[in-house]
């Protein structure tokens, strides 16, 4: 919880930063509710026995108006730049903030949100806390479109206007149509062989049957992934991962990843709850799908759940201190708001990785 309160007042200062750089009130992002909901998203990607064959997750944007992220010392993250995957390494006390669709849809394309990956690795654990600022799912008439502010005669709306939910059902059952002005490039699943005479969904719904976790296949000391695990070489090897760090000192700049150093976070605080997601993951629990990690997801604005709803191993790193309600959190360092209009950059560390 104490996590939860210092990622809200976070959000809130990125928003204000955001909505300076977009020459707009500081406060008009999260007036409109790009803060109003949260969800973490806690993942574990235990160490792989066949790391080349599949993935941590597939190629996506987040389906947010922004993500902050936290991980732990095991590299994976990859950000896709000028046709090259980019490490986003690990780099302790840093947090990671990206841009999602939603933004993108409301910025018109002033702000980009970005294609990233998981690479799964044959050392692990990975764990990271991921907080998807969005709603979600959770019913809203409020559409978002292009802001009117960032409109003229010359400049026209880039996108539709959309709820949340109906975005999100284009996002996950059709990707690339409704919104298709989001331009929303989906991980491409070509069958591979063993699709081909392999029932996927059928083997992913058995695995889950048996609430194993992919946790549970490590602890099994498998030397082969299940099959439904492999990913086919167009998917794994749609670009390649670039390893010289002077070619991309304009990535920041270019796209909607920034490692965050200044955030007013306390180590210990980063280091307790990812510590707090390990611990959970690393009891006996039930499975979800296909890739290469286990999650388990809480909603955390604008309704959050009582504390006795979430796993024991959690509630004592984020969960066990009160709970507050939307909108607490002390307000943002001065710092932060004296920095706003020269755009996000001055709270930035370096270049990645
Ligand atoms: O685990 C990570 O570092 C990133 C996962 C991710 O991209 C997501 O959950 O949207
Ligand atoms: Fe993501």
């Amino acid at each position: 919880m104490e996590y939860s309160k210092h990622v809200q007042s976070l959000g809130e200062v990125i928003l204000e930063l955001l909505s300076e750089a977009l020459g707009l009130d500081p406060d008009h992002l999260k007036d409109i509710g790009c803060s109003e909901g949260y969800a973490f998203h806690c993942q574990y990607y235990p160490a792989c026995p066949e790391p080349n064959r599949t993935l941590g997750v597939g190629r996506h944007r987040d389906p947010d108006f922004f993500t902050i992220l936290v991980q732990n010392q095991i590299q994976g993250l990859q950000v896709l730049h000028r046709d090259h995957w980019i490490y986003i390494s690990p780099m302790e006390g840093a947090v990671i903030v990206n841009i999602g669709d939603l933004l993108q849809l409301i910025s018109n394309d002033k702000f980009k949100s970005v294609d990233h990956r998981v690479l799964a690795t044959s050392v692990g654990p990975r764990v990271s806390l991921v907080c998807l600022f969005t709603t979600d799912l959770q019913p809203s008439d409020k559409v978002y479109a292009p802001l009117k502010e960032l409109l003229s005669p010359n400049i026209p709306a880039l996108y539709k206007g959309t709820t949340i939910p109906n975005y999100l059902k284009t996002y996950v059952s059709k990707p690339g149509n409704g919104l298709s002005v989001l331009k929303f490039d989906h991980q491409k699943t070509s069958p591979t062989e063993e699709d081909q005479v392999y029932d996927r969904a059928k083997a992913v719904k058995a695995f889950d049957d048996t609430k194993a976790s992919v946790q549970g296949l490590v602890d099994a000391g498998i030397a082969k992934l299940p099959p439904f695990f492999y990913m086919s070489p167009e998917v794994l090897h749609d670009h390649p991962t670039l390893t010289d760090p002077y070619l991309h000192s304009d990535f920041q700049e270019e796209r909607g990843f920034f490692r965050v150093i200044n955030h007013g976070i306390p180590q210990h605080v980063l280091k307790e709850v990812l510590d707090g997601v390990r611990r959970f993951h690393e009891q006996p629990r039930e499975s979800k799908g296909a890739s290469w990690k286990d999650t388990l997801i809480c909603v955390m604005a604008p309704d959050i759940p009582p504390p006795e709803k979430y796993p024991f191993a959690c509630r004592a790193s984020y969960i066990g201190v009160a709970v507050g309600g939307p909108g607490f959190g002390p307000r943002p360092p001065q710092r932060y708001r004296v920095l706003g209009r020269t755009y996000l950059w001055l709270l930035i560390l370096s270049g990645f990785p």
